[in-house]
């Protein structure tokens, strides 16, 4: 079907200018009936009245006096002593018979049982089908085929009421005609006699039964439809006549009551329900519709609404005729009919006229349309469809933006670190030389020996500065017992300080570590921090030891090049161009060179090497980088080495072979453990275990990338050995040293931990992958931190505060093991050494404070080991502990080891107490 041709328009249509695609409101009528015989035998009174044309309204003084509205006005309200003949003429009759102009109409009856709805159908069908018959006796120019077909819904099931068996009918979606009723009998129509005898036959067939108001209810919605077809006679048999085809529906409604009233049992009350169901689907649709056709329609929830579809809302003329019983005891139902009128006159449809084209005019009317096309392609500025290039380009337009944000993202990070890089080499060049180090040509040379600082200097941004400990109001006169050191959640107020109250000094020292800033203060540990820090190349930290600025610039000024060409209209090809060229220069850590994340990736136990190219941690900037193989990224959740320790820190059993190795290292710790229930001291094991996993990780990631760079280049591989680690190593320790002593601190890592790792892990090349490791684990760490974001280790959330809580924690439970740990005399001795009065109080908490906190001074770092050594009950014999433990990591080319005097004198320090 499709749009009538203007040679085709009929005289009906010119006449009433409907039918070309304009929205139309539903017609909706309002019919009372008289009182009925049985009504006027109950004294019931009419309390409806039609006060004009258009307006009914309830009488009922008492209803008026509730509030409800009493006179509504629809488009023709009908008075009882009305005849059908006048509902038909003065409404229905114009949409009915838009059926032989090509458009689709539905005439329903909407009302409570006995309320008139078939009787007024029955009259309405019969001037109808009168008045088609009349039209067509009138226009015979135009061939017509009358078709007529008969359905009821009962109990939800569609019914042929043209046809002797009882079977269901299904509805199908057909993708031209729309919604189809399964073998449903379409009559043709011989005469009006014919249509007479059908209807009789579908009046026989119809559900009827016994209402307490209706002694012959219809129990189902009945819908007859006659389809009209017609075609101007002078052109049927040249091929290319076009036929108009239309349907009507007439449609009587099941009752709206609600099946209580309708004293319904049994078998109505079941029918009740279904009917209800249809109905109110039909209620809910008009509902929505009267809104605007927003949203889903639910037609599908009935057979009804699926069937009436096109009348409802679609391509149709639609009149509804509500009916009424005047009977006051019918008020409610009567009411409900009327709002249901009130909506479904808000509904607009949208008819059209509907043509078939026969097959010839059909061909001639596509061969217009491929000229139209043809002559539209060949003009210039032709409109032709380039829908799937444009969305090909589109797709690439995407990718390439996405990529640009990247780079840029990238771009940035690395200007930043270029800029700390700058700043810091300018600030701090006399800051080298004091530490024996200076830059000659963008490289780092150790000149000399370092000179130790032994002063104890605290930044404003660093911990809590212990010597405010002392100005803290004190609860305890004694040193520091264990109530004390439980106590120092609330500390009592101290004459001396003015102006302060009752105070928390776990409080106090918490702001005070919390206010340690992440970024390190200009000074030697931070260059070589910048140096070594795990978001620069790969030669910056690697093991060829190439600390070269310029190379950093280059790969700076790769990425500009790219992000510029990607600026530039380009292919796909010339991106994957630029993508390349970067990885091949080298690749910084957020770009998708692979190279660095492999570096990074080789620090975590939880993957294999095989995985060591495939995840970096996930920093905020590279959550959303797009070149990380994703499903290895999503597979696996990031996790650090479990060498920050903690109450879930893993131990080794009896059963494990370890256990037997370091508890012989452990003086006093499992009695100290369990008399102080300190669960969080780290055990030994677990640090060695962590340590000697990702060493054997990153052991092998250096051997896998040593075998690729040799296959490299030979040229390369002499200057490879020019930058033999051997020679270089004394200065790379002594940097890393210092940068992993201010990242601890910075990080908040375990006191116990540092303790472990200073004396277990030495200046001896063998130590060298276990510095590394620690260093960009700890980078990453801070870099994570600095940026809000949280790490997971040992399946625990590791956050900046959380570390601080623990460090704190750990802080506290080493001051209680002062007085187990030391005698008297031995307390002391430490007090004075560490410039704390021996009669102060809280000395142990002062003492555990300024442990640990000078990240500078070396002297300080040793002494501070070997009293936490002393608390945990750590103690160390001879060097063959490494080798004891499975420390002892020694890669063949590697054999060769060279110490560095100050590393090994440590231990001296440490068994001095
Ligand atoms: N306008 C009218 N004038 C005279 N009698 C009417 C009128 N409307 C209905 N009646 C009579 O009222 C009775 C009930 O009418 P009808 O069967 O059409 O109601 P209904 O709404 O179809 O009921 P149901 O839903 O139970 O089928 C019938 O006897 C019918 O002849």
């Amino acid at each position: 079907m499709g749009a009538m041709g203007a040679e085709e328009m009929m005289d009906w249509e010119k006449m009433q200018g409907v039918g070309d695609g304009t929205e139309e409101k539903i017609l909706v009528l309002v019919r009372l009936r008289p009182l009925s015989e049985k009504e006027i035998a109950r004294n019931e009174v009419s309390d409806w009245e039609c006060i004009n044309s258009t307006t009914i309204l309830y009488r009922n003084s008492l209803q008026e006096r509730s509030g409800l509205p009493t006179a509504c006005s629809f488009d023709r309200v009908f008075r009882g002593d009305c005849k059908t003949r006048e509902v038909y003429e003065e409404g229905i009759k114009d949409i009915a018979l838009s059926v032989v102009g090509g458009i689709n109409s539905t005439i329903f009856a909407y009302g409570q049982t006995s309320s008139g709805k078939t009787y007024t159908m029955n009259g309405i069908t019969e001037y109808t089908v009168a008045d088609i018959y009349d039209y067509i006796q009138k226009h015979d120019e135009r061939a017509f085929v009358l078709k007529f077909s008969a359905m009821e819904i009962y109990n939800e099931v569609v019914r042929d009421l043209l046809s002797s068996d009882n079977n269901q009918l299904r509805l199908l979606d057909d993708p031209e005609k729309g919604m189809i009723i399964e073998k449903l009998t379409d009559e043709i129509l011989r005469d009006w006699d014919h249509l007479k005898e059908l209807l009789s036959i579908c009046e026989a067939q119809r559900q009827i039964g016994e209402t307490s108001l209706n002694e012959k209810s219809s129990r189902s919605h009945q819908i007859l439809r006659l389809t009209i077809e017609s075609s101007a006679r002078e052109f049927i048999g040249k091929g290319n006549s076009t036929t108009l085809a239309a349907s009507v529906n007439f449609v009587d409604l099941a009752g709206s009551e609600r099946a209580s009233q309708a004293l319904s049992v049994g078998q109505r009350l079941k029918e009740g329900c279904h009917i209800n169901r249809s109905l109110l689907t039909l209620g809910t649709v008009i509902r929505k519709l009267s809104k605007g056709r927003h949203g889903h329609i639910n037609y599908r929830d009935s057979k009804l609404t699926r069937i009436l579809q096109p009348a409802l809302g679609g391509n149709a003329r639609t009149a509804i005729i509500c009916t009424l019983s005047p009977a006051r005891s019918h008020a409610e139902q009567s009411r409900n009919t009327l709002l249901f009128a009130s909506c479904a006159k808000e509904v607009s449809t949208n008819a059209k006229v509907n043509v078939v084209m026969s097959d010839k005019a059909l061909v001639k009317h596509l061969q217009k349309e491929v000229a139209r096309l043809e002559s539209e392609l060949k003009a210039p500025g032709s409109t032709c469809d380039h829908g799937p290039f444009l969305k090909k380009k589109d797709v690439q337009i995407e990718k390439l933006e996405k990529e640009i944000r990247e780079l840029k993202k990238q771009r940035d990070l690395a200007h930043s670190r270029i800029d700390d890089l700058l700043r810091t080499i300018e600030n701090d060049k006399s800051s080298l030389k004091v530490n024996g180090i200076q830059s000659v040509n963008g490289k780092f040379k150790r000149n000399g020996s370092s000179e130790l600082r032994h002063s104890q200097s605290y930044s404003s941004d660093d911990e809590s500065d212990p010597s405010q400990i002392t100005e803290e109001p004190m609860l305890a006169t004694e040193e520091d017992s264990d109530e004390v050191c439980t106590d120092v959640r609330c500390i009592e107020v101290d004459e001396s300080a003015k102006g302060r109250t009752c105070t928390s000094s776990r409080h106090s020292l918490s702001e005070s570590e919390e206010s340690m800033p992440l970024s390190s203060e200009p000074g030697n540990s931070h260059i070589v921090e910048q140096q070594l820090s795990p978001a620069l190349p790969r030669q910056f930290i690697g093991t060829d030891n190439s600390y070269s600025y310029g190379a950093l610039e280059q790969n700076i000024q790769g990425v500009q090049k790219t992000i510029d060409s990607l600026f530039k209209p380009h292919s796909d090809e010339s991106s994957q161009g630029a993508s390349t060229s970067m990885a091949a220069s080298g690749g910084l850590q957020l770009t998708r060179s692979r190279s660095c994340r492999a570096n990074l990736i080789t620090i975590s136990p939880d993957m294999g090497i095989d995985g060591h190219n495939e995840s970096t941690p996930p920093s905020l900037l590279e959550k959303d980088f797009t070149g990380r193989p994703e499903s290895v990224f999503q597979r696996k959740q990031w996790k650090l080495p479990p060498v920050i320790y903690g109450a879930g820190s893993a131990r080794l059993t009896r059963n494990d072979s370890q256990t037997s190795d370091y508890n012989c290292f452990m003086d006093d710790t499992k009695n100290h453990n369990a008399d102080d229930g300190d669960e969080d001291i780290p055990t030994l094991g677990s640090f060695v275990a962590g340590l000697r996993e990702m060493a054997k990780l990153q052991y092998k990631n250096q051997t896998a990338n040593q075998v690729q760079h040799t296959e490299a280049t030979d040229e390369k591989n002499v200057q490879d050995v020019a930058l033999d680690p051997m020679n270089d190593w004394p200065i790379k320790f002594e940097m890393l040293q210092k940068s992993i002593i201010e990242l601890w601190q910075a990080c908040n890592v375990s006191l116990v931990h540092r303790t472990y790792f200073i004396l277990l892990i030495k200046d001896d090349l063998t130590d060298s992958i276990y510095m590394e490791v620690e260093h960009r684990r700890l980078s990453f760490l801070k870099e994570t931190f600095s940026r809000g974001n949280f790490a997971v280790q040992d399946g625990r959330t590791l956050t900046l505060a959380s570390s601080k809580k623990a460090l704190r924690r750990e802080r506290e439970m080493l001051s209680r093991r002062m007085s187990k740990t030391f005698s008297e005399d031995e307390r002391n001795k430490i007090y004075e050494e560490w410039g704390i009065d021996i009669n102060s109080k809280r000395r142990r908490l002062r003492l555990v404070h300024l442990l640990w906190r000078d990240t500078e001074d070396m002297d300080h770092i040793r002494k501070s080991g070997a009293v936490v050594a002393k608390l945990i009950g750590f103690s160390t014999h001879g060097e063959a502990m490494k080798e004891m433990l499975g420390l002892s990591f020694m890669p063949p080319q590697r054999m060769m080891s060279r110490r560095s005097l100050r590393w090994k004198n440590s231990m001296a320090v440490m068994r001095s107490y």
